[in-house]
């Protein structure tokens, strides 16, 4: 008995196998979903996934359980073109911006799931918001929710329109650290350090404080007093940091800000 017997009876149809798609992919079959009841619609499909026994750009099946949407937003009227209509399928979605309203405007009579997840997912560490239309029932949120866990945490959000936001945040944010994993090595080389231990340096410190922030019972606020000791180089670097006009909160509030906004012009017009 797995959480993925419906599926693995009816079928997942994945459209668009690329970043998100495949790491989705990768962590439903480490879970136990059989290669065979997925048929993968990709007309890029990378090399690494052409002998894993799955369905590759086969006919669709009548009755799949699951519709997983995993194509740019710019591309989704196209892809949804392709599909044919639907019994009884629940369609998932992961694009950035494109609303439950133009799914329900290509299947009308379906239940609806948007997800916001993240690339972590690739190694079970990503974090996904998700939200259902009104068809959506309780087992549809629950199936929606399984296939999320597999590649990390799961999120329910109250409205649509907290998705945007959630995209600026946790959808974008991996690449907000990535880039404080480059600025923190520049920073390192500029006082002398080799690029390569300035990398490491900073690659390590970051995985290391997020691997801490989800472990420790205090707050990220405490964490960080934690490292400050009275007059010493801690405070003195947090004071340039949290400067309240040119420090990391303004800065990283018009990021989050950018990418929301970007979220909801896609949403409007899909470019
Ligand atoms: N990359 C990320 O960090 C995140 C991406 N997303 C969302 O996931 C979706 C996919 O993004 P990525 O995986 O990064 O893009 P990607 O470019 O890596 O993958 C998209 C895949 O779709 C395929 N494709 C294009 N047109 C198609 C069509 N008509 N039918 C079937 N397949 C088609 C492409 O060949 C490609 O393999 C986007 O909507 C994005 O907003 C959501 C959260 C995080
Ligand atoms: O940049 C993007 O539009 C997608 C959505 C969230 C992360 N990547």
């Amino acid at each position: 008995m797995s959480e993925f017997d419906d599926i693995n009876e009816r079928g997942l149809v994945l459209v668009g196998c690329g970043r998100m798609g495949g790491a989705m992919l990768k962590g439903w079959l480490a879970r136990g979903l059989q290669p065979g009841s997925v048929t993968v619609i990709d007309p890029k499909l990378a090399p690494e996934w052409q002998d894993k026994g799955l369905r590759v750009n086969a006919p669709l099946p009548d009755n799949a359980a699951v519709l997983v949407l995993a194509v740019k937003p710019q591309m989704m009227a196209d892809a949804l073109g392709e599909v044919p209509s639907l019994t009884d399928t629940l369609v998932v979605s992961v694009a950035a911006g494109t609303t439950i309203a133009t799914y329900e405007a290509t299947f009308p009579n379906a239940a609806v799931v948007r997800v916001m997840p993240n690339t972590p997912s690739a190694i079970g560490q990503g974090i996904s918001a998700l939200i259902g239309n009104h068809r959506a029932t309780a087992a549809d949120l629950d199936l929606a929710e399984a296939l999320m866990r597999a590649v990390g945490r799961v999120v329910r959000l109250d409205s649509e329109d907290q998705m945007d936001a959630v995209t600026g945040l946790s959808g974008s944010g991996p690449a907000y650290v990535f880039h404080m994993i480059e600025a923190m090595a520049q920073a390192g080389e500029a006082e002398g350090l080799s690029p390569d231990l300035a990398l490491e340096l900073a690659r390590m410190t970051v995985a290391g404080a997020g691997a801490l922030a989800i472990d420790a019972d205090e707050d990220p606020a405490v964490l960080r007093e934690n490292v400050t000791s009275p007059g010493g180089t801690t405070a003195a670097g947090l004071r340039v940091l949290m400067d309240a006009q040119d420090g990391l909160r303004p800065l990283m509030t018009r990021t989050v800000a950018a990418a929301a906004e970007r979220g909801r012009e896609l949403g409007r017009n899909g470019k």
